[in-house]
């Protein structure tokens, strides 16, 4: 059992989801949000609450104006609560005695403005807390005042007392919490600033180490850019971290100022997403390779005011900076000159009164103020590393009258200011540089086993950024394994994927008939000789081709008519991981060809599964008993034998013995593990484990004793192929591989005496879908 300050936890943690205020604003919306809870939400959950739409601007109303305000604010709760319960009296007697405090406090001064808008949460709260309870769901609500108490920066104090109280409470169903409440270290009530539900919700989930924040809000995610100014926007599956922070602090609509802070230091999964949405929303995982340097959204702020305060010295900046914090009011674009001793910054246009009384009772000099300023940034992991896209963003901005490129201090973001006029053509004309796609051409996967499957996770997860790598949309139109399809005319990739038609007598193949004579990616992830046997038939409908399946490419045959065909086709076919999965041998002997090498021979550990199991077994634990782990693990075959016979290492080697035209050479091949021992049907091969382990510790035995490992080689020259289990000592290129590595020592022309050498990781799940997604970026970059 795992602990956070001292409580005991389960490795589970809850997880935390929080309502925004559009999301409660009436009783439909109050009904999605219970149908989301009913589906998203476990008891052991936490769900934050902002108060009803409209609530909080009431309550400002009543504050600035006073109590006159009051009977409309009632009206309108009242009716809510009302339509939304089907026994209302008890919340509105409550409701009725809050309304009296608030007109007495109003009356007497005694209210501070936290404590009249905290009044939305709390209603909101207990009205959904009600509402659930009369449809028989346990929970209990919760004032967060009595939980979070936070320093001038909003961050937590004695947080262990606040993980106590939350944890105390498990048990009595789905905890509701009032958002953008907190108590403050001299014990008053405050509120958290802006949007500062989302901000409780990370606090929260930060505090009890939670694995994923729910931010259901009323769009499905976080988009290439604000989709009612630019319709072309479209919906990003996935952001880092680093990303979401950069956007927050930019002052985004979905993302809101200060909400990643509190999970920098625990990561959790946020997911935004709007309640009864089909789609995934957008996930902001910790990190992510994919992407890397290339633009994910644009933000656009507009009606700022940029103000330029001189004669000042660093640490006042800092000071006066921190006074604009804990007066809630969010800075943007802030650069000080050290040499000049300037201190630019902007504000919202609505925040600017209250900055100039911060600015005349600090005594600092404001020298301009310029109102009607524009923010437009650009935002993708590590972005200004690329100079490439830099220069093309800075290029794109050189028809527009900018004030100034802003440099924050990450490396995800580029700032632009200019005039709010001009904003908009600005996004429009970025967002058609960095999003502008081309027509997709449609993608289709046969087998959605170990490797399929993590290939389309992968293709989710990173379809943005390679969409504007290829320039292209994704699109992937079906997905099939043995015994059943999925198909959308559309893309699947926005949907949980679960194939679930009949495709026991290749019924998919019907489906694609509208496809024939128009490009489209196949990408065979079986090791099916079915699908091996259609590939005649894609190549003449005119489709590229994706193998990971090795039985067309070590067939010199099969493999040669088929290029033919695709010559004619003016189509592509990639088999780069049938062999060494990811690792670039292929690709590398090529371009080793191409620029005039010769390649004399490749030797070396071709197998993934052999050189793990081998690696691994040291003569204790039984030798099948690895085998078993390595299946389970994704590096075997489908059928393991095919690894132990050294089918699946010959066929590799047949793959490289024909790109390298080694036509002629003779075959030595001999099975890691005698036939006879494999014979018969898979259970069979299984209950042969005990007799197969007896053969292989009595050759380990024999090894061990003469100081030597047991090894699966392979070799191939234009004399020879050689695949065979060998005894390597410990000067032999594999010994000390790690278990799973392969390695190809590559002799040629240009590296006689000194080969060149590929090792690393030749099977796997993550590996292979990656270099089944390179080879995918290949052929729609060329296609
Ligand atoms: N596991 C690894 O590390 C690597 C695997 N590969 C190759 O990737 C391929 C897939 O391997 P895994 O995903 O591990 O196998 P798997 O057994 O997990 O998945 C195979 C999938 O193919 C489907 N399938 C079989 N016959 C089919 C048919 N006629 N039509 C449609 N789907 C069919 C199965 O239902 C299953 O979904 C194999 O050819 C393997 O050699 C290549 C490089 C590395
Ligand atoms: N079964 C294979 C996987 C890759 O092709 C191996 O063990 O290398």
């Amino acid at each position: 059992m795992a602990e956070i300050y001292g409580q005991p936890v389960a490795r589970e943690t809850p997880a935390v989801h929080k309502f925004g205020g559009s999301s409660l604003k009436d009783v439909t919306a109050i009904s999605s949000v219970i149908r989301t809870i009913r589906s998203h939400v476990r008891t052991e959950d936490v769900v934050v609450v902002s108060a009803n739409g409209g609530v909080t601007d009431q309550l400002i109303q009543v504050f600035n104006d006073g109590t006159h305000r009051l009977p409309a604010l009632r009206e309108s709760v009242q009716q809510l609560v009302t339509t939304v319960l089907d026994q209302p009296d008890a919340l509105l007697v409550s409701l009725l005695e809050d309304l009296e405090l608030l007109s007495s406090g109003l009356s007497q001064t005694t209210l501070s403005v936290h404590d009249v808008l905290a009044y939305g949460e709390l209603w909101s709260a207990q009205l959904l807390s009600a509402r659930l309870h009369e449809l028989g769901i346990p929970n209990h609500w919760r004032d967060a005042r009595d939980i979070l108490t936070v320093d001038a920066q909003n961050n937590p104090v004695n947080p262990a007392k606040a993980v106590q109280i939350l944890l105390d409470s498990k048990g009595e169903g789905i905890q509701i919490l009032t958002g953008f409440l907190a108590r403050n270290e001299a014990g008053q009530g405050i509120t958290l600033g802006r949007n500062g539900s989302d901000y409780s919700a990370t606090l929260v989930a930060s505090l009890l180490r939670s694995s994923a924040v729910y931010l259901w809000t009323d769009v499905d995610g976080v988009y290439t850019a604000d989709p009612h100014v630019i319709p072309e926007a479209r919906r990003i599956p996935t952001l880092t971290l680093g990303e979401a922070q950069a956007l927050s602090e930019l002052g985004s609509h979905v993302l809101h100022h200060k909400t990643i802070n509190p999970l920098l230091q625990h990561p959790a999964r946020i997911i935004i997403n709007t309640c009864d949405s089909d789609t995934l929303g957008t996930d902001v995982v910790e990190q992510s390779r994919a992407g890397e340097g290339q633009v994910k959204t644009l933000a656009h702020k507009s009606q700022l005011v940029q103000l330029t305060l001189a004669g000042i010295h660093e640490l006042r900046t800092r000071q006066f900076q921190a006074e604009l914090t804990a007066g809630q009011i969010n800075q943007y674009a802030c650069h000080y000159d050290k040499t000049r001793q300037v201190l630019q910054l902007c504000v919202e246009q609505v925040d600017f009164f209250r900055t100039s009384q911060l600015i005349r009772q600090a005594g600092l000099t404001l020298v301009q103020q310029l109102s009607g300023v524009s923010l437009i940034s650009a935002v993708g992991h590590n972005i200004r590393q690329n100079h490439r896209v830099i220069s093309q963003l800075l290029g794109r901005t050189a028809r527009f009258d900018v004030l100034n490129i802003h440099y924050p201090g990450n490396d995800h973001t580029l700032c632009v200011l200019l005039a709010d006029e001009q904003a908009e053509a600005l996004l429009a004309d970025l967002h058609a540089a960095c999003f502008d796609l081309a027509p997709s051409i449609p993608i289709v996967v046969l087998g959605y086993g170990n490797i399929g499957q993590q290939f389309i996770r992968i293709l989710k997860d990173n379809k943005a950024s390679i969409e504007q790598r290829v320039k292209q949309s994704l699109s992937l139109v079906a997905v099939a394994n043995s015994r059943h399809y999925q198909y959308a005319g559309e893309c699947l990739l926005d949907e949980v994927i679960v194939p679930d038609q009949d495709n026991t007598s290749g019924e998919i193949y019907q489906r694609l008939s509208d496809y024939i004579n128009k490009p489209l990616v196949l990408i065979d992830l079986t090791a099916s000789e079915a699908v091996a046997a259609r590939y005649p038939e894609f190549v003449a409908n005119g489709w590229h081709l994706i193998s990971a399946n090795k039985l067309v490419a070590a067939d010199d045959i099969r493999a040669s008519h088929l290029e033919a065909e695709l010559e004619k086709q003016h189509r592509r076919w990639l088999t780069n991981t049938t062999v060494g999965a990811a690792l670039p041998i292929q690709s590398s002997l090529r371009k080793l060809i191409e620029s005039g090498d010769q390649v004399q021979a490749v030797n070396g550990v071709f197998s993934g599964s052999l050189s793990w199991i081998f690696g691994q077994y040291d003569g204790q634990r039984p030798f099948m008993e690895w085998v078993r782990q390595a299946h389970a693990n994704a590096y075997t075959e489908p059928d393991p034998r095919d690894d132990l016979s050294g089918q699946d290492v010959y066929r590799k080697a047949l793959i490289l013995a024909r790109q390298l035209g080694f036509n002629e050479a003779r075959v030595v091949f001999t099975p890691a593990i005698p036939d006879e021992l494999m014979a018969g049907t898979l259970e069979q091969f299984w209950a042969r484990s005990a007799a197969i382990d007896e053969h292989v510790a009595g050759l380990w035995k024999a090894a061990n004793e003469q100081g030597k490992s047991l090894c699966y080689l392979a070799s191939i020259s234009s004399q020879e192929i050689n695949v065979s289990l060998q005894l390597i000592d410990q000067q032999h290129p594999a010994a000390g591989l790690r278990p799973g590595d392969n390695i190809f020592v590559i002799d040629s022309a240009w590296y006689a005496g000194n080969p060149l050498v590929i090792q690393g990781p030749g099977a796997g799940r993550e590996v292979t879908a990656a270099g089944v997604l390179n080879d995918l970026i290949e052929v729609l970059q060329s296609a």
